[in-house]
This record gives C-alpha cells, structure tokens and sequence, in this order.
C-alpha cells in the first residue's frame, strides 16, 4: 500500500437479492483519515454496503477494495473491525470476560483496560452482559471493535440504544482516533449525528448515491425553498422544467413545487398559469433530507453526487 490508496475503493457495485436490487451502480472512494456518514432512509442499501466493506457479502457486480486488497484479508489481518447493530454477545460472561476471550482469539494491539475505559465501561467490567443495559452493550461492541487498533472502523447504527452523554463521550473518542489517522464510515439515520461528526456525508437512496460532499455542500445542495401555489390542473413536466426545480408535488388543488430559484419559480407561476394565492417557504434540515431521499426525490440538478 502507499500512501495515495483508498481506505475503501467501490467501484460499480451493484448487489441484489433474487428480484430485490439493494445496491444499484455505487462507486465511491474513502481516503485514509476521513469519517464518512452514510445517511438514508430504511431500505436504502446502508447495511449492504457496509457488509460488503466487510466482506461478509460479495457484489453481484463491480468491486469492493479495502486498502487496495481483499476485504476479508483486511479483517483478518485485523486492519478493519467493525460494531454493528445486534448479535455476536454472549450473556452469561462479564463485560470484561467478553473483551478478554476475543483478545485471546487473536493478537490484539491494545490492552483490555484501555479499550473497557476507550469505550467509557471501564467501570462495569464485572457486569453480566446480559445485565447490561442496550446502551452499554452496544459500548462493549465498541470496545471489542478497538482491540486490534483497526485502521478502518465501521459502524452500523453505533449509537442505538445509547444516551445522549453516551453518544456524546462515543463520538468524541471517534474524532479523536481519527486525528490520529483512523478511517471510520458509519451508517446512520440521524442527520444531526452525521451533521456533528462526519467530515463526509454519503447520502444514498434505492441503492444509489443521491449526494456526497461535506455537510455544509450538502445543506446548500439541499436548501431553496418551496413555491405553493392554487392551480387547478398542473402541467407537473412544464413545471418540473423550471430553472432549478427539483421537486414537483400536486395535493388536490394545490401544487408545491420545490427549487433554488424561488423568484424564477414564482415568475413562471404568475405570467405563464392561471396559479394564484402564492406561498414562499424555506425547509429545515429535516425535510431537506426527506425532499432528497424521499420516494418522490428526484436527483436535485447540481448534485455532488
Ligand atoms: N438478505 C437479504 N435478502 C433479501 N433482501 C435483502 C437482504 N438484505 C437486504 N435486503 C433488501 O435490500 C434493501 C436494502 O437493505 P439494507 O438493509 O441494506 O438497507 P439499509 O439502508 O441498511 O436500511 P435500514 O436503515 O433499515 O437499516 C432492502 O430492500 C432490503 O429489504
């Protein structure tokens, strides 16, 4: 490896299951160091792509590289571990037991006290694992993911069940590994949390990549407002035309048509329909989200993707 190759290099990835395509055409490269959120809706290829980064599933298409070689070799070799949402605890040893037997599985870089107190349960080592709560379970996850010091870290949904001083001392220990050069892609559905944390925001739906920049792009790609407007019998593909719309949606007799030029919008409306009763509104990061991921999204024109 040198220094100019991929963490992660996906390359045309398609993968389905029987009829189902989960992962439709993805190509994306992820350099040493960077926090990538990966962000979408259920259904959206999240965890797909992630088990393929681990090479627990292949692609039906295209390739998966992780620093430039095979997935399984990658965590094998212990270079990529991973926390992902359920499964793989056993309830009747102790939190520390738990770390101590997959250390001795392998030959771990770090030792147990120090990834119990990375992973903030340091505390609760005596702990029944089946005692622990879903929050702290999920911190043992973590701490088992940090025995090998891996150089990629994946996490799938890592804060589920946590609270919020949690999720906050887990992110803090994330950023702080990855200044020290560790390369970390987690799958979330909070916005917020790829908003605070993530140098990258990949947002995928149906499979696709619908965006991908910092969360400040994304926001911007995501901004404009929304023209509502009563007309009876929208020509919907007239006014999808518009300069910048991106979204198109008639309810009844009314017709909301989003886009990042709201004056132009406006123009169209009033010189070239009957439309009456106008209103201008902004989105909030929330809807911003559901207006690109959404069923009815279309790609927005412009699009870091
Ligand atoms: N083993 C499987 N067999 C059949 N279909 C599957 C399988 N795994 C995933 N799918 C389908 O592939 C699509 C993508 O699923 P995936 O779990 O990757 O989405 P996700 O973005 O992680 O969703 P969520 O946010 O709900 O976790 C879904 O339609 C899902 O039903």
């Amino acid at each position: 490896m040198n220094s100019s190759t991929p963490a992660v290099s996906i390359d045309g990835v398609v993968k389905r299951f029987g009829s189902v395509t989960a992962v439709d055409g993805l190509s994306l490269q992820i350099q040493p160091g960077e926090v990538v959120a990966f962000l979408g809706p259920n259904g959206a290829g999240k965890t797909t792509t992630v088990d393929m980064i681990l090479g627990l599933s292949q692609p039906s298409e295209g390739s998966v590289q992780i620093f430039g070689g095979d997935a399984r070799q990658a965590v094998a070799l212990g270079r990529v571990a991973a926390v992902m949402q359920t499964g793989g605890l056993l309830k009747d040893f102790t939190v520390r037991e738990t770390v101590e037997l997959t250390a001795s599985l392998f030959i771990p870089s770090r030792p147990v006290d120090e990834v119990l107190d990375r992973a903030g349960i340091l505390d609760i080592g005596d702990r029944l694992v089946g005692k622990a709560s879903g929050g702290q379970q999920q911190r043992l996850r973590f701490a088992l993911a940090l025995l090998s010091d891996p150089d990629l870290l994946i996490l799938d949904e890592p804060t589920t069940g946590m609270d919020v001083q949690g999720r906050r001392e887990f992110w803090h220990a994330i950023r702080s590994d990855a200044a020290d050069g560790r390369t970390t892609v987690f799958a979330t559905h909070y916005l917020e949390e790829a908003d605070a944390y993530a140098d990258r925001i990949v947002l995928v739906r149906k499979g696709k990549i619908v965006a991908d920049g910092t969360a400040a792009e994304i926001k911007a790609l995501s901004a404009g407002r929304t023209v509502r407007a009563t007309l009876d019998q929208a020509d919907t593909s007239a006014l999808a035309r518009i300069a910048g719309v991106d979204s198109v949606d008639v309810r009844g007799d009314s017709v909301l048509i989003h886009g990042s030029d709201s004056d132009e919008i406006a123009r169209y409306l009033l010189n070239h329909t009957p439309a009456r009763d106008l209103e201008i509104t902004s989105r909030n990061l929330e809807d911003a989200f559901i207006a690109l991921t959404g069923d009815d999204a279309q790609t927005p024109e412009g699009a870091l993707a």
